[in-house]
């Protein structure tokens, strides 16, 4: 039997998935048929009328702001870096991380005034962190193992996601000031929201008991 209003859900595929289809089950989604080993990237479950696209990380927020997903699943980290016109409805108080500034370990004080030059995979909060102490600095994007960076004489200073600190502490690095407490979200398109609001709104009151 259907169940009404199609909705689909954009998931971020990477360390946030498991958890993120867990709760959906726990909130009345089954997701049984996401399967991120495979190379299938759409999933339809008509008897729910449900479909799941499984997606980069920072491509999630495009596919809701487009409407090509009514909902999504994101960090907070990827929503501060690709801003656009979506709704964030729910901290889902799961993929606890921050954001911090890190450079090599060092017995010198630290001087936000000193960086010179950040690598990161999140220029535009790096640049809005820096913008908050009147300096600009040079920004160099990478898209992964940002903690290289110091180490090669790319940047003196990384803007990246630290949860255990393991990647730190074995690259030799040190944290040196946070920028950002991380949890993953829960984003909806603006008309989806509007038009589909039984649907989605029960899915919220469902997590918001979860959470
Ligand atoms: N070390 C971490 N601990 C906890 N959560 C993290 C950590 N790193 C990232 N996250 C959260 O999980 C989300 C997805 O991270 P993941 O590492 O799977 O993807 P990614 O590396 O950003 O994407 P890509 O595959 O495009 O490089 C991040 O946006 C963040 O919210
Ligand atoms: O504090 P830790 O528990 O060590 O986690 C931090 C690491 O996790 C993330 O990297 P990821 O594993 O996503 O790889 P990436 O470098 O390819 O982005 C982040 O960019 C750090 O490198």
């Amino acid at each position: 039997m259907r169940t009404g209003e199609q909705l689909t859900i954009a998931l971020p595929k990477g360390r946030i998935l498991d958890e993120s289809v867990k709760l959906l089950e726990q909130a009345g989604i089954a997701c049984d048929q996401v399967n991120e080993n495979g190379r299938k990237l759409i999933f339809t479950d008509q008897e729910q009328s449900l479909s799941f696209i499984l997606g980069k990380p920072m491509d999630v927020p495009t596919y809701v702001e487009h409407g090509a997903a009514d909902i999504g699943i994101v960090g907070k980290d990827v929503i501060e870096e690709v801003k656009g016109e979506y709704y964030e409805l729910l901290d889902m108080k799961m993929g606890y991380c921050k954001m911090v500034l890190a450079r090599e370990k060092s017995n010198e004080t630290f001087d936000i005034n000193s960086v010179n030059a950040v690598a990161t995979k999140y220029p535009q909060i790096t640049q809005e962190y820096f913008q908050e102490f009147g300096r600009q600095v040079k920004i160099i994007k990478l898209n992964g193992s940002v903690e290289l960076a110091p180490l090669i004489g790319l940047s003196d200073t990384i803007a990246d996601l630290v949860s255990t600190g393991k990647t730190l502490k074995e690259n030799n690095l040190e944290e040196v000031s946070s920028i950002m407490d991380i949890t993953t979200r829960l984003i909806a398109n603006k008309g989806s929201y509007q038009l589909k609001q039984n649907r989605i709104g029960q899915l919220v009151e469902n997590l918001k008991d979860l959470v």
